[in-house]
């Protein structure tokens, strides 16, 4: 049978395989980019503080500074002479005199302690003084350092940079970010049911949905479509991607039927086979193609299969190129419902889970299999069940969030 599956790989195998390439081709250039564009974009290089935060003693509350010493020897209280902000340079405190401060304003020297404005009592002749008690020497000031020193690590190589580095850097006076240069992927839909004038035509749904799913990796993405089952046009079509871009994904046509044209046709190109087929399902199909160094991703045409082929090998194999560390970790949950796999194979099952006082209850989601779309968007994670580990109701079970 054209290109049948003889020699199929197990999960493991074929995600080894691809680690190994991965690693092979990972070595990405940067580039610099300004730090407002560069979320969702992976850090070329460890950041460090240039500056301490804060960078000097300021005070926490809207209030008055004063030494402490000085306020307790008093009964009267202290007399106001002027008032600091944020941003105000800041003065010597006279002995004996109380400063009105606001919030991030610097400490001035001779001061030791601020009390809020609203837990003083400010006299008619502008004495001021504790409304009720005093408050500690050192209360309400945050020091210098005490959030972060300089040179500490703020963002380390390999990251995917989100709003929460944004701050990060943005509080470092930092406008441009070196950033690794995104990954090139050419998504390539086939198949003669996806022209627009075929007598049974049928949308590409899967062309879109790998973009996505690329783009939310920090992929740059270029769709090309074969709507045809011509393995000539195919193979034109595949040198041209191949010769644009980093990686190569084709979804449909890698099965075994008479208009199967991916394998032959990048076999044309001089790719070779990595593996061809894994002993999983949804998925079985999935082959991996290499010309040298690059890779040729030929997901089923299947769209529930060709998303859980994206999942769990194609995106691992596009975060590790571009350099990023932390890949999407996993979460456990308990399953509320019992799983049988088929023997010798792994099967990824969309789950959906439920916040619970003992955790994530997880449930499995009906699915008509793996040309099921919907189940995608009522799931809330992917559950990977090897043959020799079925699930049992009650059982702890680490799954990938979508
Ligand atoms: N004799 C056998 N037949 C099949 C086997 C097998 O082992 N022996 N495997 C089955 C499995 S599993 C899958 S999955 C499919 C995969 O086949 P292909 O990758 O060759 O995909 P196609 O035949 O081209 O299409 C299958 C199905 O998916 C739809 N499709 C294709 N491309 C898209 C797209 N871009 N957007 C949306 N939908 C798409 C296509 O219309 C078909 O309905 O093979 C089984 N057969
Ligand atoms: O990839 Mo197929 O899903 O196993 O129908």
């Amino acid at each position: 049978m054209r290109n049948s599956f003889t020699s199929m790989v197990d999960c493991d195998t074929a995600l080894q395989l691809i680690a190994a390439y991965a690693e092979g081709a990972s070595v990405r250039p940067l580039m610099h980019v300004p730090l407002a564009e560069a979320v969702g974009r992976i850090t070329a290089h460890d950041v460090r503080a240039v500056s301490a935060r804060p960078e000097a003693d300021i005070s926490a509350m809207d209030g008055y500074a004063f030494s402490h010493a000085a306020m307790q020897a008093t009964e009267a209280g202290l007399p106001v002479v002027g008032q600091m902000a944020a941003g105000d340079l800041p003065v010597p405190l006279p002995v004996g005199q109380a400063l009105g401060i606001l919030t991030g304003a610097r400490i001035p020297q001779g001061a030791d302690c601020v009390m809020a404005k609203e837990r003083m009592y400010l006299t008619e002749t502008g004495l001021v003084q504790p409304a009720k008690m005093l408050a500690e020497c050192g209360a309400n000031i945050r020091r210098a350092g005490e959030e972060f020193p300089q040179g500490a690590m703020l963002v380390t190589r390999g990251t995917r940079l989100d709003w929460r580095h944004t701050a990060l850097l943005a509080c470092q006076g930092i406008t441009e970010v070196a950033v690794i240069r995104p990954v090139r992927v050419a998504v390539v839909s086939n198949g003669a049911e996806l022209a627009e004038d075929a007598s049974d035509t049928r949308a590409d749904s899967n062309s879109p949905m790998l973009a996505a799913l690329l783009r939310e990796a920090g992929a740059e993405v270029v769709l090309y479509s074969v709507p045809s089952d011509d393995e000539q046009k195919l193979s034109e079509t595949l040198a041209q991607a191949w010769a644009e871009t980093d990686v190569l994904v084709t979804t449909g046509g890698i099965s075994v039927g008479q208009t199967d044209n991916v394998m032959d046709a990048l076999r044309s190109l001089g790719a070779e086979t990595v593996f061809r087929g894994v002993t999983i399902r949804p998925g079985k199909p999935l082959t991996v193609m290499a010309q040298g160094k690059r890779l040729a991703f030929c997901l089923p045409g299947n769209p529930g299969a060709s998303a859980i082929c994206a999942l769990v090998f194609l995106l691992p194999y596009v975060r590790t190129m571009m350099g990023m560390v932390a890949s999407t970790s996993q979460v456990p949950g308990i399953t509320d419902f019992a799983f049988t796999p088929v023997a010798g194979t792994t099967h990824f099952i969309p789950v959906s889970f439920k916040i619970e006082p003992q955790g994530l209850r997880l449930s499995a989601v009906p699915t008509v299999g793996a040309s099921d779309i919907i189940v995608f968007s009522r799931a809330s994670a992917l559950l990977r069940i090897d043959p020799d580990y079925p699930v049992e109701a009650g059982q702890t079970r680490w799954v990938l969030p979508f």
